[in-house]
């Protein structure tokens, strides 16, 4: 009890008035108020709801909230004469924290019927009464640095009402009048909301079904008002609708639209409005905007789109939401895995650094321009559907944040169209921003669609295409093997590329393939994320662009050799080849970074995940015949003590196999391990220190040395 009285929510020297507090709603904000500490102007005019005849209902209310020990005091005016109410609480308490517009009248009448008088009544009212008071109360609210003005809306502005058009005019514009209000007393801590309230009062008897009637007590609401006007709710500028002991925020939203004409030169004409008004009215992916400048900004956008030629014909505006699921699917996708250890951060929502692999930000793009008829406007000329359309290249740019979850909305645009003769290449760059308008990816999708080139179209790229990179001439610096599963298609695909031709036989045969061909961007998630393990220690944040050509088809299940090469810059050049056939199937692709991080030696002899790769380890050789045969080894294991090797295992990532290095210097320490706990842990299935614990490391000599050797046992790489 003591507790609640000392979170309770007080108006202690605090001056509010209350329009129309005679009775209903604003009698009961003016009693909250009274018992919370507040200095209580109760005005009424007395009359009826019609704004009629006269009664003494304020005494009344100032009579109940001094009985029960608090301050009040009586007025009678007219809030058409709003200053006079206001001079009321100054010269009763010298102040005026909190106004309360809650006056109120009613002159229903159907449109045709509603006089002059009815209309100008209403208005005077609500609005000019509103008006009044708050002008009369600003310049002390100012001084004061501090005000909390309400204004009474009602859901007949909000939706209309039969009856009611007087009415609902000047509730709705009650909300025009707060919103402007709020916008210019921010700066003095003056806040103004508006309450859209449904209560039983005189004003609704009669007009609300009885058992409805009975429930909407206006004391269910006046905490939600006297919440909104403590010095504590920072809330300004806010609908809030309450009734029957709820209530909620009500918003204005604007739909996306649509552009009205081709380009910045056209007229709009009736017709086109015609055609488009689907996406006109289309309130799907309605938002909020917060300010008028929002409104502005997106016309601003709208035009600086159409005079860069980027028009409603050759560009398309979506948005992509995604959370830790779509995360977390894509990266099972292109075969993160939980057998490795490190891919955990891919897979699980709750790790410390769950983070989304760079190749994921294709999507929104991706499938932006495949549900658009981009392509199809881009080469008008041609008859094609998914049978005939291969992805050509892709490029993706990651911007600062790689947000795990959240909306983007991306804008896709066809940068060029291409004559390659055996095939016709549209280019298309989209652009995904998050909802703060941050720029997150940058995308560019080829799609070659087969067998309409010959149109006397040009054939080189415009310099906005990204160019690939030969790889260089000199053998690979590194290689990593992956086998795609047979099932690999048909769980990528669930990251949203639906297309048939990935696992529909008789699909795919159309297409002329024999079995359903893997999405190409499978096979650049797979490689992009190898190069990301072997070079920026699986670390998402370090990723910066990658480009890729896909120039054969993969099936799934087949096994992907991912060929690098260490660049200056930190570029990791790279082709992927498929290792059944020999046959590349990415080219001249490429990978930056912002830095080159490379991981122990340990994760990069896990990341080869095969046990083929430790068949040859009875072929032994020694650390110079591996470099003498220029084999791209690593030091895969380095054993010391004293800081004299003992022990060394060379992993030649070309030939996929281990090599035991010579024993160099003389240990002073005696160890043995075993072969088959070596290779366990270069696979990383036996931790070190665990093996150590359980045993499994037989460590002679004295505990001390054994402490010192556990962590020597995690070693260097080197290439
Ligand atoms: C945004 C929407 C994106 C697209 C939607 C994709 C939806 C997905 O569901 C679809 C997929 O994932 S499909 C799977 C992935 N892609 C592939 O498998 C395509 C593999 N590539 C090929 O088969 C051939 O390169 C092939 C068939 C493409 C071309 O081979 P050829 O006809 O033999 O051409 P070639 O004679 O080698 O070269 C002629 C000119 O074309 C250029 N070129 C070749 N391959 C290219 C490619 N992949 N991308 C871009 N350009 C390419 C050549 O450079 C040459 O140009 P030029 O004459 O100017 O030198």
């Amino acid at each position: 009890m003591v507790s609640a009285k000392r979170d309770q929510l007080r108006y202690d020297g605090r001056v509010v008035v209350v329009t129309g507090a005679g009775a209903g709603l604003g009698r009961e904000y003016a009693l909250l108020f009274g018992s919370r500490g507040a200095k209580v102007v109760v005005n009424d005019l007395g009359g009826n709801f019609h704004g009629q005849g006269k009664s003494n209902a304020a005494d009344k209310v100032v009579e109940e909230i001094r009985s029960a020990g608090g301050t009040a005091v009586a007025d009678y005016n007219s809030v058409v004469d709003g200053e006079k109410i206001i001079q009321t609480a100054m010269e009763a308490f010298g102040r005026v924290d909190v106004l309360i517009n809650n006056a109120g009248i009613l002159r229903d009448r159907s449109l045709a019927r509603i006089s002059d008088e009815d209309w100008n009544l209403i208005h005077d009212v609500h609005m000019k009464g509103s008006f009044m008071t708050t002008r009369a109360a600003w310049p002390i609210m100012k001084k004061q640095n501090f005000g909390r003005i309400i204004m009474t809306s009602s859901n007949s502005g909000v939706y209309g009402n039969f009856g009611q058009a007087n009415y609902s005019a000047a509730k709705l514009g009650l909300v025009g009048l707060a919103n402007t209000v709020a916008i210019e007393g921010q700066k003095n801590n003056i806040h103004c909301n508006v309450i859209v309230p449904t209560a039983a009062s005189r004003m609704t008897e009669g007009i609300l079904p009885e058992i409805l009637f009975n429930e909407l007590k206006p004391k269910l609401i006046a905490p939600v008002v006297a919440y909104l006007c403590h010095e504590s709710c920072e809330d300004n500028g806010a609908i809030i609708e309450s009734a029957a002991g709820w209530a909620t925020k009500v918003h204005f939203v604007r739909g996306k639209g649509s552009v009205l004409r081709t380009s910045i030169d056209e007229d709009v004409t009736p017709e086109y409005v015609r055609n488009v008004w689907d996406k006109v009215t289309d309130m799907s992916e309605a938002k909020h905007l917060n300010a008028i400048g929002e409104a502005s900004l997106s016309l601003v956008e709208v035009l600086e789109k159409l005079r860069e030629g980027k028009s409603a014909e050759n560009s398309v505006t979506e948005t992509y939401k995604f959370n830790y699921k779509d995360v977390i699917l894509y990266a099972l996708g292109v075969g993160a895995t939980v057998t490795d250890e490190s891919d955990l951060r891919f897979l699980y929502e709750n790790h410390p650094e769950f983070s989304v692999l760079p190749t994921f930000f294709i999507l929104p793009g991706l499938l932006s321009v495949m549900g658009s008829d981009l392509t199809a406007k881009a080469i008008p000329h041609a008859q094609f559907d998914l049978t005939n359309i291969l992805h050509g290249e892709q490029y993706i740019e990651l911007f600062d944040s790689v947000p795990t979850d959240g909306v983007l909305t991306t804008t896709s645009t066809v940068i060029d169209v291409l004559d390659k003769k055996s095939g016709a290449l549209v280019v298309t760059q989209s652009e995904s921003f998050d909802e703060n308008g941050t720029l997150v990816a940058r995308g560019q999708s080829s799609t070659f669609v087969v067998g309409v080139g010959n149109f006397n179209g040009k054939s080189k790229a415009s310099s906005e295409v990204k160019a690939l990179m030969p790889n260089p001439k000199r053998s690979p610096d590194a290689s990593v093997q992956i086998k795609t599963s047979r099932d690999q298609a048909a769980l990528y695909r669930l990251s949203g590329d639906l297309n048939p031709m990935h696992i529909d036989p008789s699909f795919s045969a159309i297409a002329g393939y024999k079995t359903p061909i893997l999405h190409g961007l499978c096979t650049m998630g797979i490689s992009v994320k190898a190069v990301l393990k072997r070079y920026g220690n699986d670390d998402s944040s370090l990723f910066k662009a990658a480009k890729v050509r896909f120039s054969k088809p993969v099936l799934p299940g087949q096994t992907l050799r991912i060929d690098m090469w260490k660049e200056a810059n930190n570029r990791v050049c790279f082709r992927t080849v498929v290792v059944e056939t020999n046959t590349e199937v990415l080219s001249g692709a490429y990978v930056d970074l912002k830095k080159i991080v490379l991981k122990p030696n340990m994760t990069a002899g896990k990341s080869l995940q095969s046990d083929a790769v430790f068949a040859g380890i009875k072929d032994r050789v020694s650390e110079n015949e591996a470099k003498a045969k220029a084999i791209n080894a690593v030091f895969l294991y380095k054993i010391t003590d004293g800081g004299k090797v003992s022990k060394e295992w060379v992993l030649d990532l070309k030939n996929a196999k281990v090599y035991e290095g010579p024993v160099q210097g003389k240990a002073d320490t005696t160890m043995t391990i075993s072969d088959s706990d070596m290779v366990d842990l270069a696979l990383g299935k036996l931790q070190p220190q665990a093996a150590f614990m359980k045993g499994k490391l037989k460590i002679t000599g004295n505990i001390m040395l054994a402490q010192k050797l556990a962590p020597l046992l995690k070693t260097e790489a080197k290439l």
